[in-house]
């Protein structure tokens, strides 16, 4: 399967996915740990990763189908958030949360 429509499967497929550098558990960026701690700290108990560190063809796949040259990203609901900067950011204001909420992954 072509690396662009696998990503679209993988997007479609969880409310909350996070391409990301390791594993929630034991990330290996403080970029991507940074996005995991957010999530975490909204009260999120569960989401989809994907390490692109295991995977260089999804590391520069990912990039090509947002359009975004960096990792970490968030998508909810298949739409691309941002990275570790925008998620902090969206966390202060709160409209992360809310973005969750909506989504019906937060209690
Ligand atoms: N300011 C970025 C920081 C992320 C970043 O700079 N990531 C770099 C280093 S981990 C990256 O993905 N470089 C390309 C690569 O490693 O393939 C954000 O808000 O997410
Ligand atoms: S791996 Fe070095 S900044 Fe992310």
């Amino acid at each position: 399967m072509d690396i662009q429509e696998k990503i679209r499967q993988q997007i479609a497929a969880d409310p909350v996915v996070l391409y990301m550098k390791g594993t929630p558990d034991f990330p290996l960026c403080g970029f991507s740990a940074a996005v995991v701690q957010v999530l975490r700290r909204c009260g999120l108990k569960d989401f989809a990763a994907y390490n692109v560190l295991e995977d260089e063809s999804l590391r520069q796949g990912i990039k090509e189908y947002a359009n975004w040259p960096t990792i970490p990203q968030l998508y909810i609901k298949g739409e691309f958030i941002g990275g570790a900067d925008i998620v902090r950011e969206m966390y202060e204001s709160g409209e992360l949360q809310e973005l969750l909420k909506e989504a019906g992954v937060l209690a």
